[in-house]
Formats: C-alpha cells, structure tokens, sequence
C-alpha cells in the first residue's frame, strides 16, 4: 500500500488555501500541531509517511479554516505567547505579538521601579497573557487581573494554574474590583479594547468574526477605555505610579492627552513597535 508522505500532504493543503485566498503558512502551523512536533523536527521529517488517521483529522481543520477564516488558534486551541503556551477560545482575543512588547515594557519598569515588591494590575486581561507572563517573569512582584468577562476569566484562570502563576483574579469593570478592595498598584497595565466602531469594516473577516467584540471595540472613537481607566485610577492613585497602555497605531497623542489632563506633571512616552509604529504609551505619575 502507497503511504501518504508528509511534504505531499503539506502541498496540497498549501494550494488549497491559496486558492481560498488564506495564508498557506497556516497549512504548516497546523500539520506540526497535528503531528505533535517542532519546527525543526517537522523539516526533518518531510519524507516520511503519515498516518490516514492524522490526515483525517488534518484536513478536516484546513477545510474548516479555508471555508470559514476560524483562526488556527481557535482551531489548535492554544497560542504562544513570550515562549509560553496559553489556551485560547472564542471568549478571548487571540494573543497578538505586539502585546509581548508591552510585557517586555513592564517587566523593565517592574525591575527599574526599586519597588521591592511591586503591585501590578493588568486590567482586561482576556486569556490572562499579560498577567501570568509578569507573575513568572518578575516573581517579587503581586499581579492583579481583572475583567469584566466571567467567560474570559475562566480561561485566564486555567492558564495561571497551568503555567503555575500567582495571580489574583477579579470581576468588575476596569479598576473598580481594586478600588472596592482599596488595592493600589503602582504599575496598571492595560491592552484594552481601542476599535472605534467605524473601523469594523475594515477588519480582517478572522477578527470580525472571531475575536470577541467586547475584546475589540470602545466607544469614543476607541477611546472609552483609556478614559474609565484613567479616571477610575484617580482612585487610587496617591503619589507615584505608572501606566503601560497598549494603543492603536494613530491613538498615541489622544491617550497621552487624555493621561495630561488627568495628571498634568506626568512623563508621558509614546513608544514603537518593532515594525515602527506607535503601541505603547508609558506614562510616570508623579
Ligand atoms: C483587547 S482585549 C485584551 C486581552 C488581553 N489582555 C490581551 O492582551 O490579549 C481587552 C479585554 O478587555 C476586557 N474588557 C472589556 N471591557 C471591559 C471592562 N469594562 N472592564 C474590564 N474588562 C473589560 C475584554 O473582555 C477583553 O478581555
């Protein structure tokens, strides 16, 4: 009997979703999950034979994804995120790798605060990405997390038990489970949602129709939640604090707007991502 070779099958689903206008690297993403392996060890094995039950099952996921967009995160059930694994469904925004510069942002202000035990809050956490990361990478420090999505909470709770991180969940909208609980962090991190509306068309199919919209979009031209969460902050906020916020590439001198009339004498700094485009603002409250 004639056994099915890797790199054959690996062809075919290439083509199929050119031709359905989808990204053909997905086609090897999703043959390494199927086979359960890495990268290097899959370029190794492109000659050999694969079993009928895999193919089955591989194709299926490739029919799925060229027939609907369904992310290949959604459909392997986990993304990587700063070398870790997280679990994923459709309650939580796919972890995106501009989020990890604004982890790597945090991680520096947590190590250069000379706060000896820094209390983080990561506010919208989703699938718990930013929390979890900075609880493992800065283990001095007590992260917070909130959200307002008991759905997205569940998921981002199973990711800190997995990946073995302390982190305290809490429900609520933005600040509002800290200022309940009188907690005041000295670093509030954030990648809220910042879609204005209006910009709904002009998303990718695979967003619209899979990232969740509570995830996506804000009122006020995308602006709403940089606004509740820099006012709530007044709170709570008494002397020195910082804030590393995610933003839209043409966001940054609204929310660092936004941050002035609020605390006038803080340094605000609208930093670039690796593709140079404005993504982080990081702002010193003093
Ligand atoms: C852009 S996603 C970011 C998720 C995750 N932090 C990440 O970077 O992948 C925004 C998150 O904010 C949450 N959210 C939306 N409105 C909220 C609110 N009023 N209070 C708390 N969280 C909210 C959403 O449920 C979603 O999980």
């Amino acid at each position: 009997m004639i056994k099915t070779k890797q790199y054959e099958v690996l062809q075919w689903a290439s083509l199929f979703l050119e031709k359905h206008n989808r990204e053909s690297r997905v086609a090897e993403i999703l043959l390494q999950h199927h086979l359960q392996v890495t990268r290097s060890q899959f370029h190794m094995m492109m000659r050999d034979s694969i079993t009928d039950e895999v193919i089955d099952r591989y194709k299926a996921d490739i029919l799925k994804h060229a027939e609907t967009g369904i992310p290949v995160q959604h459909l392997m059930g986990y993304e990587t995120f700063y070398g870790r694994k997280f679990f994923v469904n459709e309650h939580v925004l796919v972890p995106r790798p501009e989020t990890e510069e604004l982890v790597q942002h945090v991680i520096e202000l947590g190590k250069w605060s000379n706060i000896p035990h820094p209390r983080i809050a990561d506010i919208g956490t989703g699938s718990g990405i930013i929390a979890i990361t900075l609880a493992l990478e800065l283990p001095d420090a007590t992260i917070y997390a909130t959200d307002i999505s008991e759905e997205a909470l569940k998921m981002a709770e199973h990711n800190a038990e997995t990946l073995q991180a302390d982190v305290i969940f809490r429900k609520g909208d933005f600040l509002k489970p800290l200022i309940d609980e009188e907690i005041i962090p000295d670093i509030i991190v954030s990648n809220p949602p910042y879609i204005a509306k209006s910009e709904e068309d002009s998303l990718s199919e695979t967003v619209k129709n899979f990232d969740p919209e509570l995830a996506l979009f804000a009122e006020e031209d995308g602006l709403a939640a940089y606004k509740k969460i820099i006012d709530q902050s007044q709170e709570l906020i008494k002397s020195k604090a910082a804030f590393a916020f995610e933003i839209g590439f043409e966001q940054g001198k609204a929310v660092s707007g936004l941050i002035k009339n609020v605390y006038p004498s803080s340094d605000v700094e609208i930093l670039q991502d690796i593709n140079k485009k404005d993504r982080i603002i990081s702002a010193i409250i003093k």
